[in-house]
């Protein structure tokens, strides 16, 4: 069974389309959920959080679908916000007196052991914390009533180094019994090359693809090579470009034809999760002039 699964997903906005987008959080494995500014990854976290509504489409969550105000849902859920969702007001102590009675699982105890290892103080108020501290303060929530499913909006951005990479080992620790799963969107690609099992790329409203991170390494090349070799039977096969004034840099989804149609002729390399993004959202029009 998966954790969550969108089907058919359309949502349209003034400015903004969000076309027929599908995919799935396997249980037991982390999900890295990527894509530029604006491409719709809060937007769907926030359907599967019952916070918006597709226009067409459904989302299943625990195996059953979400047809009408599902109760109970949200509480398996360990939600971290890219926003303050707060009291500004109250101390950490404060709201953490509203927040615990919303959970029936609350474990005290695991919430003021993350406190103490976040380094929390309990009588500070909200509004006197950093950002990173209060995305801390979140996930100590988040972590502390048994939640199956941990959906976290850019929980790096913020973070210090070196708290960026204790969250990310402590993401990976909660995976130990298999039992949770976790959706993790962030457009520093390093974070989900480090962690992630499964990588979800949204652009533009779209869903470019859902695979496993082995296998987005695996099929996507980087073709470097000379200027000549890019007649227009060629440039249709890459799914992004960049050229100079003599050679160029494309990359291919699919290695066996890359090797296949370049052989000898050009560089073929590996390329990272962060160049398969960058060159996808730039397409075609990237010149760099040498
Ligand atoms: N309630 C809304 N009303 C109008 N437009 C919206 C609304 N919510 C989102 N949008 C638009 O939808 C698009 C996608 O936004 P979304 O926040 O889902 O992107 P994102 O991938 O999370 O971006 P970022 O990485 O910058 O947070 C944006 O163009 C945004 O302006």
């Amino acid at each position: 069974m998966n954790a969550a699964t969108l089907e058919g997903i359309w949502k349209s906005y003034d400015s903004f389309k969000m076309e027929d987008v599908n995919f799935s959080i396997r249980k037991g494995y982390i999900t890295g959920l990527i894509g530029p500014n604006g491409a719709g990854k809060s937007t769907l976290i926030r359907m599967i959080m019952q916070m918006v509504k597709p226009d067409q489409g459904h989302v299943e969550l625990f195996g059953s679908k979400l047809e009408h105000e599902a109760t109970g849902m949200r509480e398996r859920i360990g939600y971290v916000s890219d926003e303050n969702v707060f009291y500004d007001h109250l101390t950490l102590k404060r709201m953490t007196n509203i927040l615990a009675p919303f959970y029936r699982n609350w474990e005290a105890d695991t919430f003021r052991d993350y406190l103490e290892r976040f380094e929390l103080p309990e009588n500070k108020k909200i509004k006197d914390l950093s950002k990173g501290m209060k995305m801390k303060f979140s996930l100590a929530v988040a972590l502390s009533h048994s939640a199956e499913l941990l959906i976290m909006d850019e929980p790096t951005a913020g973070l210090d180094p070196v708290f960026r990479r204790e969250l990310l080992d402590l993401l990976a620790d909660q995976l130990q019994d298999e039992q949770r799963s976790i959706l993790f969107s962030s457009h520093i690609t390093s974070d989900l090359d480090r962690i992630a099992d499964y990588i979800v790329f949204v652009n533009q409203g779209k869903l470019i693809f859902d695979e496993t991170k082995d296998e987005v390494l695996e099929r996507h090349v980087l073709v470097k090579g000379g200027k000549e070799l890019l007649d227009p039977d060629i440039r249709p096969l890459f799914a992004g470009l960049r050229e100079s004034g003599v050679g160029f840099e494309g990359l291919m989804t699919d290695r066996t034809r890359a090797e296949r149609i370049f052989g000898s002729l050009a560089l073929i390399e590996q390329p990272t999760l962060e160049e398969i993004v960058y060159f996808t959202v730039k397409g075609k029009g990237g010149f760099v002039r040498v």
